[in-house]
């Protein structure tokens, strides 16, 4: 029998942390605030986007929704975000991405404040992840990194394979890992033989991007399976790169899809938007 890692179990007992935390602040004085952009109406986007401003509305945390217009020109999005960077109400700015296809998503991510940057996107937050300086950390790999924690599950000396090497998950999963002393393998589209290398592994973060890539013969015995892969089929049920059913038996932790990571990601955006707001009040 394998541990079904609960991260909507998990992401609940971070979001009650932080409602507490949220309460204290607001006795003495401190107001935590979290500006959403979304530019077009993309309706996956509107899905996250409405679960963001919930986690928020439960937390205690204030939240300021941009619905922009699809046809907005980067302009008009660059002078909001400056608008919003100069505004010492807002504490954390994020931009839904994708952003539509007109637009310059780099100019955008590296426009916002690395002091807002709770998405942890801007390249100063990314390079001060692996100096080891202060600042914010990528929400799906953060969760992930407390997925294992609150289960009980050591990464020091383990070898980790990461399939996928995104900027949003693969390169900073890997940086968090070998920052908690994990042995850490990246693999990606010209990895040789990724069976026999993901074989080796005690931790496996797959984030391939393939629905349900991942069976039974690409997990040791007792290995624990991290699935960060989010599939919609036709009948709109979601599955993830790994094969649940195939794995589930041979592993000893597997998360769900839904019901793993997922959650997580929003409960980490929570904990940076309550991160910005103690580090603006020095505290
Ligand atoms: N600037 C920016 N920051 C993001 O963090 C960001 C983004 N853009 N664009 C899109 C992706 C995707 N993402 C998810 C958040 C929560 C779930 C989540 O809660 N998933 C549930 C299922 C939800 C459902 O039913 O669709 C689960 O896996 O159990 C999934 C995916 C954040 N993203």
């Amino acid at each position: 029998m394998s541990l079904r890692i609960d991260g909507k179990k998990i992401s609940s007992d971070i979001k009650e942390e932080l409602k507490e935390q949220v309460k204290q602040l607001k006795e003495e004085g401190v107001s935590v605030c979290l500006a959403v952009i979304q530019v077009g109406n993309d309706p996956a986007s509107s899905v996250y986007v409405n679960n963001k401003k919930k986690a928020c509305a439960y937390i205690g945390i204030e939240s300021q929704a941009y619905e922009l217009p699809e046809e907005t020109t980067q302009e008009e999005l660059l002078a909001l975000i400056d608008r919003l960077n100069k505004d010492d109400h807002v504490n954390g700015i994020l931009v839904q991405l994708p952003v539509p296809a007109h637009m310059d998503e780099k100019e955008i991510i590296q426009a916002i404040s690395p002091a807002k940057d709770v998405d942890g996107f801007h390249p100063q937050s990314v390079g001060a992840l692996s100096t080891g300086e202060p600042g914010f950390v990528s929400c799906t790999p953060a969760g992930i990194i407390q997925l294992l924690k609150r289960s009980g599950i050591s990464i020091d000396g383990k070898d980790c394979v990461v399939v996928g090497r995104s900027n949003i998950v693969g390169k900073p999963m890997a940086m968090l890992l070998l920052r908690e002393n994990g042995t850490v393998t990246i693999c990606h589209s010209h990895t040789k033989n990724l069976k026999e290398v993901c074989q080796r592994a005690d931790i496996l973060v797959a984030a391939i991007g393939k629905p349900k890539f991942f069976d039974e013969s690409y997990v040791k015995d007792g290995a624990v399976v991290i699935d960060v892969g989010i599939h919609r089929n036709a009948e709109n049920k979601l599955c993830g790169d790994v094969d649940y059913d195939k794995v589930a038996d041979k592993v000893s932790a597997i998360t769900p899809v839904p019901g793993g990571v997922g959650p997580m990601t929003i409960a980490m955006l929570m904990n940076n938007c309550v991160e910005a707001a103690l580090r603006m009040n020095n505290r």
